[in-house]
């Protein structure tokens, strides 16, 4: 099977972030070969020690063989969709937006999204990009599942002279009730999101990216953020927050029948550009976490409406079990109280809304007051955020338990193209159709 076949077949095959099975995205992680340049095979262990099928990618004579599982995985970068989207989380996430110089246009925005689509093609296979001198801070690693997502931001459109092609979905998000939005902190021409099981090998991704961008776009704003070191628990399982939660439990999963249509534009679909592609909501939401700390075991479940240690519905079961919001306690009261954030959140209440959400944790150091300036960074990807993140957001917003103990305070909405073909360039379907 050639490398773009397997490719293609592992997207196919990608599930959702959490499970208390082993993972079988895993499966669409490659291992860098061993053997050195030429196109070596990937060999037989994936990440965790999961059966890896196929050869891996072909490697310059400038490709690292890295010591580890962990380093080899590889994502591979071209395919229907972006990588970054269904992939499970990986430990670390640089998001960054940048602003077009001015008087770039089109031109310069189509150049850029050419050599930033190449290398990120490149270090998703731990090859040096062209047309740099690598800074080698990650010299001695492999790719470590490193992944690139790129989006456009509505303002990108006219500065491009693409206005003509904005999709109304990037019309702007509503103010919600209670929103401390930074403007400054928000929105953005171009949006990366980078992420990577090693910091080293995700920094020196994203400072790559900032480097090529030089004299074409400019640093909007950068965040960073966490999720769980590959390893740290005996089997996979689902993530938790800053606030203890297990979170991620009933994200759509790619079995579903309606999460293709749920997450992606379908062919077809309007824009054409946008085949393939996603729409992400990103906000920084702070944790008011001393307030949080506070409270009780009980309160603290009855706000989520799950089990804090399990991640199990207060209508009963395991953390698997679907939420049975109709369930009463013996004294007739609901189990899943009705401010509950799964009850207020959940599809069922919000006409069958959706997204698939991939959000990371953020730690940084304290705020003047003392308290934690800790939090969410708050990701979801959807086909329409009209029928996503809008009403739900709304209605968590006005009746949620838990938004008493959180801040919003940036926000971006990205369109997503589709993945880059083989031999072609993320955007390229808008920038040259
Ligand atoms: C607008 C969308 C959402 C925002 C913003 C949001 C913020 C947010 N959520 C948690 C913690 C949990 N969320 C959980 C479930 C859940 N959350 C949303 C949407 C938003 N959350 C949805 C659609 C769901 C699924 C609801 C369902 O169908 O059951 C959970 C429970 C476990 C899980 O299913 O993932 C937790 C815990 C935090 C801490 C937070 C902001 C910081
Ligand atoms: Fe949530």
């Amino acid at each position: 099977m050639s490398a773009k076949t397997t490719s293609e077949k592992a997207r196919k095959e990608s599930t959702a972030m959490s499970s208390d099975q082993p993972h079988p995205q895993l499966s669409r992680r490659r291992l860098l070969g061993a053997a050195g340049a030429g196109g070596a095979a990937g060999l037989a262990l994936g990440a965790g020690g999961y059966a890896l099928a196929g050869p891996g990618p072909k490697q310059s004579t400038a490709a690292v063989t890295p010591a580890t599982a962990l380093g080899s995985s590889a994502v591979p970068f071209h395919g229907a969709h972006q990588a970054g989207i269904v992939e499970p989380m990986q430990s670390t996430l640089h998001a960054t937006a940048f602003d077009l110089s001015p008087g770039i246009g089109r031109p310069g925005l189509t150049a850029l999204m050419k050599r930033w689509s190449a290398a990120a093609a490149a270090m998703a296979e731990g090859r040096t990009p062209p047309g740099l001198t690598d800074d080698q801070v990650a010299l001695d690693a492999g790719p470590s599942s490193l992944t690139v997502t790129f989006g456009f931001g509505a303002s990108v459109f006219a500065k491009a002279g693409l206005a003509a092609q904005l999709p109304g979905e990037l019309a702007a998000l509503p103010p919600f009730p209670e929103d401390r939005i930074d403007r400054a902190r928000s929105d953005g021409d171009l949006w990366l999101q980078v992420c990577a099981d090693d910091p080293l090998v995700a920094f020196h991704a994203m400072r790559t990216l900032q480097r090529l961008a030089a004299g074409q776009a400019a640093p909007r704003w950068q965040m960073t953020g966490f999720s769980r070191a590959p390893g740290a628990t005996a089997r996979p399982v689902t993530g938790r927050n800053l606030m203890g939660q297990i979170d991620g439990t009933n994200n759509p999963k790619p079995s579903d029948a309606d999460f293709a249509s749920r997450v992606f534009v379908p062919s077809g679909g309007r824009p054409a550009w946008m085949a393939g592609g996603s729409y992400a909501v990103f906000r920084r939401i702070r944790m008011l976490l001393d307030d949080w700390d506070q409270q009780s075991l009980t309160v603290q479940e009855r706000t989520v409406g799950r089990r804090k240690a399990s991640g199990a519905p207060l209508s009963g079961g395991t953390e698997a079990t679907p939420v049975d919001l109709a369930r009463q306690n013996a004294d007739g009261s609901l189990a899943v109280p009705g401010d509950a954030h799964v009850r207020v959140a959940a599809p069922a209440s919000n006409q069958g809304a959706a997204m698939l959400r991939r959000g990371y944790s953020y730690h940084d150091g304290l705020r003047p007051d003392g308290a934690p300036d800790a939090g969410l960074l708050f990701i979801c990807f959807q086909s329409d955020p009209g029928t996503g993140f809008v009403p739900v957001q709304r209605k968590l917003a006005r009746g949620d338990a838990l938004s008493r103990f959180l801040v919003h305070e940036s926000s971006g909405l990205y369109a997503i193209p589709g993945g880059a073909p083989a031999d072609g360039y993320v955007g390229q379907a808008l920038l040259e159709g």
